[in-house]
Formats: structure tokens, C-alpha cells, sequence
């Protein structure tokens, strides 16, 4: 199978539905993104774009459609399976452990395959979490726990990183750095699908965008065509 763009798909989605309770958040999505792509998700706020990495990952539990990584059905997968077949998500709230210090966040996420960074890798790529390695999950900055948040999946080994707005919240140097790193994991041959609302970021990392209206994609456009697109970009998503 490949891709719309002629690439083979690491990971295809068709017809993805997703529910909260009796709230079907999910109408059929369909992406797919091809190893070593980084892929940006744009839409209004409330739109399905977190639900989407949710029902990917498997911690939206009631979902149906077809998540094919690598060649795998995750449908039926549940969420610590997911982990360990090689999906590393980063949430919103960045989950850093408050009492546990830089290191140890940094130890928790099991390696689940050959192929994750080294420590010292880690710490080359983030040289402030370095020196704030025996530091408290709480003593932390918003930019270092985001970036705390995506260093300790890169020990795991994980293929694809699925990051829900990195830069949400961060001043423009802690934006550009968090570029810097995705652009250093994007050499190393990892694949990424990432939710953002900041265009002008997204436009430096992302190779293509889809747009999502209504739990549903309803435009693919690769990076070449944002600049093009921005106005309709504005009417559609209101920023
Ligand atoms: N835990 C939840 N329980 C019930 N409904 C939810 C829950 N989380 C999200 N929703 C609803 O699902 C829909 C999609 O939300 P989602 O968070 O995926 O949107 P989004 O595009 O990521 O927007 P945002 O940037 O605001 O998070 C929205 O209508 C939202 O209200």
C-alpha cells in the first residue's frame, strides 16, 4: 500500500470513529503518514484533533476503524500495547511526574525497542535538562517540562511521536528550540504527527497538513502550499 503522496504509509488510519460516552467525537478519519514524515494536524479548537491522537494511542477505549502501524491493527490494542509497538504520545498537559526529578521522569517510559537515544544522546540534544537533571518535575519551567516530556520518549526506541501542541503556551526562543529538536529528530529518521495551532512553527517542521472540521479531515496539502492557503486557513480555523 502507499500513501496519497507515493510514499509507504508507517501509519494509516481509515474510517476512524471515536465516542466519548454517547458523544461521537470521531466521524471517519483518514490519514496516513509515511516514515521518517512529520505530519500537522491545523483546525478550530474542539474539532477532534487531540481525540484523533487519543483514539490512535488507545486511551479513547470505545473507537472503530482501521489504525495500521507497521503493518499491525490497533484497533483491538490497548493503550501500554500501543507503547510497545512503537507509539510514543506526548500530551497536551505534558505529564511530568511533580515529585520525581529530571532523571528519573526521564527513566520512567520502558524502552520497548532497538533504536532510542542514549542518555547522553538526550541530554546533548536538551543541554538544560542536563543541568537541571536532579531538579523536581515541579521546579521546572513550561518549555523544559515540554521538552522534558518529548526527551523521555526518545530513550524508548518509539517510531512514531504523536505531540499534541508543543509549543502551546511557550515564549518564541523555547518555540524555536522545541523546532531545533524536532528538526535534529526528523534527520534521525523519526516520524511525527503533531497537533498546532501555531502556523508559523508548523510551517518550519511539517512536510504536509491536514485540516480537520467536525471529526472529520477535510483537506491534505503539503508545506509548500500553506503560504497559498493561509487565508482560507484563517476563515476555516479562526486564528
Ligand atoms: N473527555 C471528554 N469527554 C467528553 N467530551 C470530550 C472530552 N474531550 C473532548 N471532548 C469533546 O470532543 C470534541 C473534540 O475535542 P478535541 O479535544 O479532540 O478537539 P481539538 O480539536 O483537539 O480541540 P482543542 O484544541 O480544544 O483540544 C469536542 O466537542 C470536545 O468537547
Amino acid at each position: 500500500m502507499t500513501s496519497e503522496h507515493g510514499k509507504k504509509p508507517l501509519l494509516s488510519v481509515r474510517d476512524l470513529h471515536a465516542w466519548y460516552g454517547e458523544s461521537h467525537a470521531l466521524h471517519g478519519v483518514n490519514l496516513d503518514v509515511a516514515e521518517g514524515e512529520t505530519v500537522t494536524l491545523l483546525g478550530r479548537n474542539g474539532v477532534g484533533k487531540t481525540t484523533t491522537l487519543r483514539a490512535i494511542m488507545g486511551i479513547i477505549r470505545k473507537r472503530k476503524g482501521t489504525i495500521d502501524f507497521a503493518g499491525q491493527d490497533l484497533i483491538h490494542t490497548p493503550l501500554h500495547r500501543t507503547a510497545h509497538a512503537g507509539l510514543g504520545f506526548v500530551p497536551e498537559e505534558r505529564g511530568i511526574f511533580a515529585t520525581l526529578s529530571v532523571d528519573e521522569n526521564l527513566l520512567l517510559p520502558p524502552v520497548v525497542s532497538d533504536g532510542g537515544m542514549s542518555i547522553d544522546e538526550i541530554f546533548e540534544l536538551f543541554p538544560n535538562l542536563k543541568e537541571r537533571r536532579n531538579s523536581q518535575g515541579t521546579k521546572l519551567s513550561g518549555g523544559e517540562q515540554q521538552m522534558l516530556a518529548i526527551a523521555r520518549m526518545l530513550r524508548t526506541g518509539v517510531k512514531l511521536l504523536l505531540l499534541d501542541e508543543p509549543t502551546e503556551g511557550l515564549a518564541p526562543v523555547i518555540v524555536e528550540r522545541i523546532g531545533e529538536v524536532l528538526a535534529t529528530l526528523k534527520a534521525r529518521g523519526m516520524t511525527i504527527l503533531l497537533v498546532e495551532q501555531n502556523f508559523r512553527f508548523a510551517s518550519r517542521v511539517a512536510d504536509r497538513f491536514y485540516l480537520m472540521e467536525h471529526g472529520q479531515i477535510t483537506a491534505s496539502f503539503p508545506a509548500a502550499e500553506l503560504e497559498q492557503r493561509m487565508e482560507e486557513l484563517h476563515e476555516v480555523i479562526g486564528v
